[in-house]
């Protein structure tokens, strides 16, 4: 089966300050490869500072690439740094999404401009979508006219999947996009994300400190170590028998 998701040989350098007139490369992403197939999840674990953000970044359009390829199913989106509109079918939803909607809009307006911006749709065809993603996170309709600051934490993360969602994605790259969340409430995000998975098919590629959800959520398993894949493989094998010493070590092994 061909994967939805294809990272070949990704490499990122960003150059930094080293002294008051000096700067230096700093090598964040190392030849990194995997692939992740329709309807799985990848978790990528690592410490901090591994890569894994700008990984995510990569991967959603925000940061281009030095060198390497990103497939989205057969079409090549991110080739050596340059992009293809179909980048758009991958959405990165962060901790903190929420603080880039903008406090005077209301989500009604966010999710119209979303779609304005990158569909044809006619305006009742964009109201339909906005109703129907709004379902689809467990809002309601009226929450339309509601302002940023008018809903709880849980319910904020639920307009940035809503976000992410309208445009109809195959891969959403959630980087830690849980972890401020009450375990309670992340319970019912990560419950509404697998019940969406399972009725679209969609991919997750889910980064998180949380090992728990990891275990909970992911197919397969990526580590991260200064900007190289250490370890890579089925979730339970990994978990079971740490390979690498920085998985062992991540793993409490
Ligand atoms: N825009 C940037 N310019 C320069 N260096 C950067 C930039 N973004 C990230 N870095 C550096 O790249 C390295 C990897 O950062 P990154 O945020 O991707 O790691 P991470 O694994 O996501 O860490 P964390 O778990 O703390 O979020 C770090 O050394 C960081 O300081």
């Amino acid at each position: 089966m061909q994967p939805v998701l294809k990272v070949q040989a990704l490499n990122k350098t960003f150059r930094i300050r080293a002294g008051i007139f000096q700067r230096r490369h700093l090598r964040v992403l190392n030849d990194i490869s995997f692939c992740l197939a329709e309807g799985e999840t990848l978790a990528i674990i690592g410490e901090t500072g591994s890569g894994k953000s700008t990984l995510a970044k990569v991967l959603a359009g925000a940061e281009n690439s030095d060198s390497g390829q990103i497939l989205l199913g057969s079409e090549t989106i991110e080739d050596d740094g340059m992009r293809t509109p179909e980048c758009r079918y991958i959405r990165l939803i962060f901790q903190d999404s929420n603080r880039s909607l903008n406090p005077g809009l209301t989500i009604g307006d966010v999710l119209d401009d979303c779609l304005r911006f990158n569909t044809q749709l006619t305006e009742n065809q964009r109201q339909l979508k906005i109703k129907e993603t709004l379902s689809k996170v467990g809002l309601l309709n009226e929450h339309q006219e509601y302002y940023p600051h008018m809903f709880s934490g849980g319910q904020l993360q639920r307009v940035a999947l809503a976000r992410a969602l309208i445009l109809d994605p195959k891969v959403l790259v959630l980087d830690e996009a849980l972890s401020s969340l009450d375990p309670s409430v992340r319970f019912q995000i990560v419950n509404l994300l697998l019940k969406l998975q399972k009725e679209t098919g969609l991919s997750f590629v889910l980064i998180t400190h949380h090992l728990s959800t990891v275990r909970h959520m992911s197919d397969q398993v990526l580590v991260m170590h200064r900007g190289k894949v250490v370890e890579y493989g089925e979730t339970e094998l990994v978990f079971a028998a740490p390979k690498s010493y920085i998985t062992q070590r991540l793993l409490n092994f």
